[in-house]
């Protein structure tokens, strides 16, 4: 892998643009054609700039307003929700720093805000201590914030509800293929802020090291600055993810590489903001249920090949990786 900063700029098929309206057509046979360019996509990168995902560009955009003004506040009123001291469950705000997400590099030059499903502290989930099970921690001077995230939360569920059963055909089974790890599942919206790179930076600072994502789906809203960054592994380069208005990038993360025993790609990306200007993006991750146990998908073995990877549940999975990049 190429550690240098810099990336391969690339004409705009690097990443393909998959429509995914079809996937809500009557015909079985209009949905598997969407199947069948996913699958693509999944075989190649696990990245593609997904269209025709429904979700109103009103809501997009309110999103982006909420978030600018979460972070835009001073220091002392974010600091008041800041996750380590006011939620057992990963809410709240993530100091700049706060995370190292590439071992061995600096930590990542973001700051952060964590949201996921609501439970009360009486549900069950919670007073067992499941990881990531609990109640949201909300900004107190921000009327608009909390509505417009958890519109948005909601809708990023069913888009990824939706996808799924669209990978389920890409792997030729049936669309109720993964109800189950559909069940209960685990999702956390983040919310980001990546100040310009700096040039006295310590070597190797970036605003996102490189890592891969932890659950199944990663749903990515970026703003119009760019610096999402792809290791294209047949030259061990990176390619600039460029935004692509009116598209998510998708990205597929372990669940999917250990469930396909990685014919589909959880793939390598960073952040470099190398712009100068401040830059903003909102990923949804979509981990699936906890007691969900991510096995390798018999018909994806080839002849003569073994399962690479262990039996995990998604909870086991996401609190390795939690410790690793949090310590
Ligand atoms: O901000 C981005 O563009 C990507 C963020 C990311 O990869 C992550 O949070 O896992
Ligand atoms: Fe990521």
């Amino acid at each position: 892998m190429n550690t240098s900063l810099d990336a391969t700029r690339v004409a705009g098929d690097a990443l393909p643009i998959v429509d995914i309206s079809d996937l809500c057509a009557s015909d079985p046979e209009t949905r598997r054609a969407v199947g069948a360019k996913l699958r693509a996509a999944c075989i190649d990168k696990g990245f593609f700039y997904c269209a025709g995902h429904g979700i109103p560009q009103g809501l997009i955009d309110a999103v982006f307003e909420e978030t600018k003004r979460f972070f835009d506040q001073p220091e002392e009123a974010k600091l008041a929700i800041e996750k380590s001291r006011v939620s057992r469950c990963n809410r709240g705000y993530e100091v700049l720093g706060g995370q190292v997400l590439e071992s061995g590099a600096p930590p990542d030059r973001k700051e952060g805000y964590y949201i996921g499903l609501e439970l009360p502290e009486d549900d069950s989930r919670v007073v067992a201590g499941r990881f990531n099970r609990g109640p949201n921690v909300w900004p107190s001077d921000l009327p608009g914030f909390e509505p417009v995230m958890a519109a948005y939360f909601e809708a990023m569920r069913r888009l990824s509800e939706r996808l799924m059963k669209g990978i389920a055909l890409s792997l030729d089974l049936e669309e109720s293929y993964f109800d189950t790890f559909r069940r209960d599942p685990v999702a956390t919206l983040r919310l980001l802020h990546y100040p310009p790179q700096r040039d006295d930076a310590e070597p190797n600072e970036k605003g996102a090291g490189a890592h891969t994502d932890w659950g199944a789906l990663t749903l990515l809203l970026q703003d119009g600055v760019g610096g999402l960054q792809v290791l294209d592994k047949n030259t061990g380069g990176w390619l600039h993810a460029d935004p692509v208005p009116g598209t998510f990038v998708v990205n597929l993360g372990d669940a999917l590489a250990h469930w396909t025993n990685d014919m589909y790609k959880s793939t390598l990306h960073r952040v470099v903001n190398a712009s100068g200007r401040e830059r903003y993006s909102v990923p949804y991750f979509y981990d699936g249920d906890a007691d969900y146990e991510v096995t390798c998908i018999p018909t994806c073995l080839k002849a003569g090949e073994k399962p690479k990877y262990a039996p995990i549940t998604v909870e086991g999975h996401l609190m390795n990786m939690y410790r690793r990049s949090y310590g």
